[in-house]
């Protein structure tokens, strides 16, 4: 018999080989052992030719979720039929002691029907708390400049934990204004805004990152990297912060220019520079306004492959305010509208 699908020890419930070589074990619950093997194989160096897996349970999440991290062969204690629907068209090889129709939960529920496995996945790391963002909670929310008309009026709108949200509308519509009230910058002059779950000025220090429309007029002597550098977190040791200001400007590509004056850079290298201050603050909530207005189309392509990786990676809640129809088609995300009156 091939060893993965041998009983498991007495309090485990997940065991993994490469071949016949057990590599990782777990006792957790639920699929909190997938996701410990999630973590385990990011840093793993050894053999993964083969990887078989021997779960108590499996309904369609953790076929997913095995699919993701490379599984070839698995032997299920019990098993659901919409789990071995999706392991058999991911070509994974399945066998089982127990076949039902459903796993009796929610998640299974939720994941029956959806097909992308993209957003199945993210809805896996929200279920299982793993997202860095915050909630956004916007309640009948108005907004007035000292004397005059309202720019916001009864704006409601909700964006989930590790959300996505696209802020679109002519100008003036008051798109900029609603990221100042978001931050808390502008207080609402009527409803409530509430990110994970607090008044917006009273969140901790690093949670929102925002990066603003380039300006120019601004002049100081300050390079890229020190931009980049004063978004850190100062508790960790200078080698570990060098590595995540490293990473950071190297992840939106502008290393190379680290050490020039930040204003002496291009509009779109600026954009791209102000990207990497808050992938390194790791913020939780990414306000960016009109973030692809100065980038040429290599950039741009830059620009979605980072949302993207953000998207299924750290699970930030990303805010954007744009005109730019391309960048909408290219992430499809849910759209709010600004028309003036929102009632
Ligand atoms: N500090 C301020 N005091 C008074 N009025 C302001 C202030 N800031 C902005 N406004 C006005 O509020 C309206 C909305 O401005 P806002 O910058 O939010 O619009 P926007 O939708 O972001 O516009 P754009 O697409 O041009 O960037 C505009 O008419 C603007 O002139």
């Amino acid at each position: 018999m091939e060893l993965y699908k041998k009983p498991l020890p007495e309090g485990t419930t997940l065991c993994v080989y490469n071949r016949d070589r057990l590599i990782f074990s777990d006792s957790g619950r639920w699929l909190t052992p997938l996701f410990a093997l999630e973590r385990f194989l990011a840093t793993y160096s050894g053999e993964r030719d083969c990887l078989c897996a021997h779960d108590t349970a499996a309904g369609k999440a953790a076929a997913v979720l095995m699919s993701r991290m490379g599984i070839k062969r698995c032997h299920i204690n019990l098993v659901s039929d919409l789990a071995v629907a999706f392991y058999e068209e991911h070509g994974i090889v399945v066998s089982w002691e127990k076949r039902i129709e459903r796993l009796a939960c929610k998640t299974e529920e939720l994941l029956a029907d959806m097909t992308s496995e993209e957003e199945m996945y993210r809805l896996l790391r929200r279920r299982a708390k793993l997202v860095r963002g915050v909630s956004i909670e916007a309640k009948k929310v108005s907004f007035a400049y000292a004397d005059q008309k309202p720019i916001l009026e009864n704006l409601s709108f909700s964006v989930e934990e590790g959300g996505r949200l696209i802020i679109q509308g002519d100008n003036g519509m008051g798109k900029t204004t609603l990221l100042n009230v978001l931050m808390g910058k502008l207080k609402p002059t009527g409803g409530v805004v509430l990110i994970d779950g607090k008044e917006p000025s009273t969140l901790a220090k690093r949670t929102i990152g925002y990066i603003k429309q380039q300006q120019t007029q601004e002049q100081y002597p300050v390079s890229a990297r020190e931009v980049v550098s004063m978004a850190v977190d100062p508790n960790l040791d200078t080698k570990q912060q060098k590595w995540e200001i490293d990473t950071a400007l190297r992840r939106t590509g502008v290393f190379e220019m680290a050490d020039r004056n930040f204003f002496t850079l291009s509009g779109g290298e600026r954009q791209k520079v102000s990207l990497s201050r808050t992938l390194c603050q790791k913020a939780r909530l990414l306000l960016l306004d009109e973030p692809t207005s100065f980038l040429d189309a290599k950039s741009r392509t830059t620009l979605v492959e980072v949302l993207h990786s953000l998207t299924v990676d750290e699970m930030p809640t990303i805010v954007i305010v744009t005109h730019d129809k391309e960048l909408e088609a290219d992430l499809a995300w849910p759209v709010l509208r600004l028309e003036g009156r929102h009632a």
